[in-house]
C-alpha cells in the first residue's frame, strides 16, 4: 500500500484549495488526481478566454441534461471546467462570498463549524481585496479581488436605474447585507489575468515534496474494503487502467456531477437506482445523486442606441485580435474583464425579507438562437438567478460503464416558489430598465422576450429559453440528520475514511455565484481535517 495520507480527486476549486492546506504540513503525503490537463495556457488565463475555453472538449466537460430548449440548440448541456483549477479555470471569475445568514442557516443544517463566525474568518484569508481589509474583505491571501478599472456609462447608467427604483448603490458585495446594487468583484489579477484555484493555491503547493500530482488520470471506482475506502481506480487518458492505494483518506472533489457519480460507480448510492443501472450495492445510500438544487437562469437583452456602449462587436475579426493584443501588452480591456460588470440583488417576491434573485448586467447581448455568439446588433444583457431555488432535480448513472452519460434532470421551476420568483424577476428588470437613467441608451427589449407578458408566457418562455447558473449543489449533501449522506465534517455515512468535499455538500444554496463559497468550505473542511487527524493520533498514542 502507497504511503499517501490523503488522495484528493479533482483538482477543481476545492480540490486545489486542499491540495495546498493538507501539504502545508510535511508530514502529510498529499495525492491530486485530476482528469484534465495544464489549467495555465493563455487563453485560459485571458478572462475573456472563456468563449474559447468553454466549447473545447480538452479544458470542458460536457453533460447533456434531459431537457430541451427551443432556441436552436436543443437539449441543454451543462459544461464544466476539465483541468487543474476545474470549473475556475472556466467560470465568469465573478467573486461572491453568499452572506451572513447563508451560513449560519448551513451551520443550522450541518453543524455549528459551518457559521458565519467561522466563515467570515476563513474568506478574509482567502482574499487579496484591492479596495483593502475590512471587516468583511481580506488582505494578503493568495486570490486577488478587483472590481470593474472603467466603468463605462452604460454601466454607471444601470447603477443609477438601480438608485432611482430605491436600491441602495454599494461600491462593492461584500456587504454580507446584500441587498443593493454595485459594480461586481472578480477573481482576476491587477495584469488582467484569471485566478483560478490552480493558479491561487495548487500552483504555490507545487513546490512541495510530498504533493504528487497526476493529471490525465479519469477516477472511477473509490476502492472499498470492509466498509472502509482504501484507495480508487480510473482510466490514463490512453486507456490504461491505474490504481492507487493510501492509508489515509479518500476525498472526493470531482465537482456536483463528478462526486456522485464516481459514488454510483463504487456502489454507493440508492439501492433501487443503482439497481436500475446494473451496478452491485455496496452501500444504500440513497440521498446520493438526489435533491440537487440549481439556479436557473433567465437572459434578458435590451437593444442600445449606439454601438459604442455595447461590445457586442468586439469579439469577432479584426477588434477581436486588437482586443486580445491589447490585453496582451497589459492594457486592461474587455478580453481583462469577467462575464459580467455589475450586480443587484433584490426582493422580487412581497414575503421576502432578504433578497431572493440576483441580476446581472452584461454590456453584450448573446443571440439566444446561437449559443455564445453575440448578437450582431448593439445590445446589453440582464441575466435573472433565483437565489434559493427549492425545485430539487437528480443527477443519475446509467450505466455501470463509467464513460456513459448520466441521466440529469434539473426538474427547474417543479416549485411554486420558483415559478413565483421568475415572473417576479421579469417584472422587476423591466420596471429597472425603464427608469429614467438607462433610458437614453436603450430602444426597448429585444423581440426575444419582450412578447412574453402574463406569468404563463413568462414561465413559458423559461422553459423554452431558460436554464441553468452553472451553481449545481446539493448532490451528496450534508447535514446532521441520517438522510444526509454526508454528516457535518463532510465524512460519508456508512463508510470509513471516505470525504466528499466540493461543490456537491452545500443542502441548500449559498445565495450568488458559488466559486468562493466553494473555496471557503474547502478551505475550512482542512481545517476540520487536520482536527480530526489529531483526534486520531491522540487516541493511537
Ligand atoms: C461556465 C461556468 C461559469 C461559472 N461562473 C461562475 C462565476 O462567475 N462565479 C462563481 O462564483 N462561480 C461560477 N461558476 C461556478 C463555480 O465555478 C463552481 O461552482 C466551482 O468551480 C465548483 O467547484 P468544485 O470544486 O465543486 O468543482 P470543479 O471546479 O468543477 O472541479 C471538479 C474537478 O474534478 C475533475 N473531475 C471530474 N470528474 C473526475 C473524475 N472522474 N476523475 C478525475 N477528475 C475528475 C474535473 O475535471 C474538475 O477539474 C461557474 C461555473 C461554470 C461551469
Amino acid at each position: 500500500m502507497e504511503d499517501f495520507d490523503y488522495i484528493i480527486v479533482g483538482a477543481g476549486s476545492a480540490g486545489c484549495v486542499l491540495a495546498d492546506q493538507l501539504s502545508a504540513d510535511p508530514s502529510c503525503n498529499v495525492m491530486l488526481v485530476e482528469e484534465g490537463r495544464s489549467g495555465d495556457t493563455f487563453v485560459i488565463n485571458m478572462p475573456k478566454g472563456f468563449g474559447k475555453t468553454l466549447s473545447d472538449p480538452t479544458t470542458a466537460h460536457f453533460f447533456p441534461t434531459v431537457r430541451t430548449r427551443e432556441d436552436g440548440a436543443g437539449q441543454e448541456v451543462w459544461v464544466r471546467g476539465k483541468m487543474l483549477g476545474g470549473s475556475s479555470g472556466v467560470n465568469g471569475m465573478v467573486w461572491n462570498r453568499g452572506v451572513a445568514a447563508d451560513y449560519d442557516r448551513l451551520a443550522e443544517l450541518a453543524g455549528d463549524q459551518w457559521s458565519w463566525q467561522h466563515m467570515r474568518r476563513i474568506f478574509n484569508s482567502i482574499e487579496d481585496h484591492a479596495s483593502g481589509a475590512s471587516e468583511d474583505r481580506g488582505t494578503g491571501g493568495p486570490i486577488p479581488i478587483k472590481s470593474h478599472p472603467a466603468p463605462s456609462p452604460l454601466l454607471k447608467a444601470w447603477l443609477e436605474a438601480g438608485r432611482a427604483m430605491g436600491l441602495p448603490v454599494k461600491a462593492d458585495h461584500s456587504d454580507p447585507r446584500q441587498e443593493g446594487i454595485g459594480p461586481l468583484q472578480w477573481n482576476i489579477d491587477a495584469k488582467g489575468q484569471r485566478v483560478s484555484a490552480a493558479k491561487g493555491f495548487l500552483r504555490r503547493a507545487r513546490q512541495r515534496p510530498n504533493l504528487r500530482v497526476e493529471t490525465g488520470i479519469r477516477t472511477d471506482r473509490v476502492l472499498i474494503e470492509d466498509r472502509r475506502a482504501v484507495g480508487i481506480a480510473g482510466v490514463r487518458d490512453d486507456g490504461t487502467p491505474v490504481e492507487y492505494r493510501c492509508a489515509g483518506e479518500v476525498i472526493l472533489s470531482a465537482g456536483a456531477l463528478g462526486s456522485p457519480r464516481i459514488l454510483q460507480l463504487s456502489g454507493i448510492g440508492g439501492a433501487e437506482d443503482l439497481r436500475s443501472a446494473g451496478i452491485p450495492v455496496a452501500l444504500d445510500c440513497p440521498g446520493v445523486g438526489h435533491h440537487m438544487r440549481e439556479h436557473t437562469l433567465v437572459m434578458m437583452n435590451w437593444r442600445l442606441r449606439n454601438m459604442r456602449d455595447s461590445s457586442n462587436n468586439q469579439f469577432t475579426g479584426a477588434r477581436l485580435l486588437a482586443n486580445v493584443a491589447r490585453h496582451v501588452a497589459g492594457r486592461n480591456n474587455t478580453m481583462s474583464y469577467g462575464s459580467s460588470e455589475a450586480a443587484a440583488f433584490v426582493k422580487v417576491l412581497p414575503e421576502s425579507e432578504r433578497p431572493d434573485s440576483q441580476l446581472m448586467f452584461a454590456p453584450y447581448s448573446l443571440d439566444p438562437s446561437k449559443g455564445l455568439a453575440m448578437e450582431s446588433e448593439p445590445g446589453m444583457q440582464v441575466y435573472a438567478m433565483t437565489l434559493r431555488p427549492r425545485s430539487e432535480g437528480h443527477v443519475l448513472v446509467t450505466s455501470p460503464d463509467p464513460a456513459a452519460m448520466l441521466a440529469i434532470d434539473p426538474n427547474f421551476l417543479a416549485d411554486e416558489y420558483d415559478r413565483r420568483a421568475v415572473v417576479g424577476q421579469f417584472r422587476f428588470v423591466r420596471q429597472l430598465m425603464a427608469q429614467p437613467p438607462i433610458q437614453p441608451f436603450v430602444t426597448g427589449e429585444t423581440s426575444f422576450t419582450a412578447a412574453a407578458k402574463s406569468d404563463d408566457e413568462i414561465l413559458d418562455l423559461f422553459h423554452r429559453f431558460g436554464g441553468a447558473g452553472y451553481h449545481a449543489t446539493a448532490t451528496v449533501r450534508m447535514g446532521r440528520d441520517n438522510s444526509a449522506p454526508l454528516d457535518g465534517r463532510l465524512r460519508l455515512r456508512g463508510i470509513d475514511r471516505l470525504r466528499v468535499i466540493d461543490c456537491s455538500v452545500f443542502p441548500e444554496m449559498v445565495a450568488g455565484n458559488t466559486n468562493a463559497p466553494t473555496m471557503g468550505m474547502a478551505m475550512r473542511a482542512a481545517e476540520l481535517i487536520r482536527e480530526d487527524r489529531r483526534t486520531e493520533s491522540k487516541k493511537t498514542v
